[in-house]
């Protein structure tokens, strides 16, 4: 099949050499055109612009996006709409929030253009040699783009989710489980470091990948990373967030849906960008004011 692909940053080149692998064609464009020039050595067309990229099909086009969620998304699609013809399909690989996803479906649909969203998953490994995709839109857009799906995504891997929002629903909930199993995996090794035990870390995640109850891709990636660093030395503990918690959280508040685990660990990564916190002062503050217990003074 012939695929337009908007954006080769890690996760978009990766997919462009899983396609081109399964002898798809690719039209490929992106700002920075060094990654262009470099994809079409590895077997793409490259274009310099959105409209070349349009020009380069023939309706009907199949369009993927794989950009920062965001302004960018709401850019390139605004862009996109106003290129594309009726029948054609605009698929968003990206983290965006299913809201902005059924304004975009909207905004699409007026023109007759079909907008699929499409939650990608398994990093820059899975985008290039096999990748998790949860893909929701219209039924005859999600029909037309099986055989492509079904060729990049691992086997079993490739979902059609429902109804147009619902791709980029299910990857926010995803992330939300991602970040209380990576949370729980993080507080096991902390225990275990605050212990007067000496254990080889990378010895415990491999063990636990054999047979255990968590043996686990991140357990694995884990035992990886404990490879090596054994005890982590060179990082610090900062975790930052790219919205999908904050989101995961925000939609169980609105569904009353009961989600402690996702928004304490969602908590805990805002916790670890911060030195110090106003919240931990008042209750040293008040535990002195009630008990005289001793304060930590600068
Ligand atoms: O399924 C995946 O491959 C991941 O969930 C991925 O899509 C995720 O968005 C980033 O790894 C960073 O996520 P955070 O910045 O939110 O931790």
């Amino acid at each position: 099949m012939k695929v337009g692909l908007i954006g080769l940053g890690k996760m978009g080149y990766n997919l462009a050499l899983n396609m081109i692998d399964k002898n798809h064609e690719v039209v490929a464009y992106d700002t920075v055109s060094e990654h262009v020039e470099r994809i079409t050595k590895d077997g793409a067309r490259g274009v310099d612009s959105l409209a070349a990229l349009v020009q380069n099909m023939e309706s009907p086009r199949v369009v993927i996006m794989l950009v920062p969620a965001g302004k960018i998304t709401d850019q390139v699609t605004k862009e996109m709409g106003a290129l594309l013809e009726k029948g054609d399909i605009l698929i968003d690989a990206g983290n965006s929030n299913y809201k902005d996803t059924l304004a975009r479906y909207a905004q699409l649909k007026e023109k007759g253009i079909y907008f699929v969203d499409c939650g990608t998953s398994g990093g820059t490994e899975g985008a290039r040699h096999g990748v998790c995709t949860m893909v929701g839109g219209d039924p005859e857009a999600l029909e037309h783009i099986t055989p492509l799906f079904e060729s990049i995504s691992l086997p079993n891997g490739f979902l059609k989710t429902g109804a147009a929002g619902s791709g980029h629903f299910l990857k926010m909930v995803h992330n939300g489980i991602e970040y209380g199993m990576m949370q729980a995996i993080g507080e096991g090794f902390e225990i275990l470091d605050k212990s007067q035990f000496d254990y080889d870390y990378e010895a415990v995640a491999r063990v636990w990948n054999h047979g255990s109850v968590i043996r686990s891709w991140l357990m694995e990636l884990m035992e990886n990373a404990f490879s090596k660093q054994p005890k982590l030395d060179n990082i610090k503990g900062v975790m930052h967030s790219s919205g999908e918690g904050i989101w995961t959280v925000e939609t169980a508040m609105e569904l009353q849906a009961s989600a402690p685990v996702i928004a304490m660990s969602q908590f805990m990564r805002f916790r670890s960008l911060e030195d110090d916190t106003f919240h931990g002062k008042v209750v040293a503050a008040l535990r002195n004011e009630f008990g005289g217990h001793a304060v930590v003074k600068k």
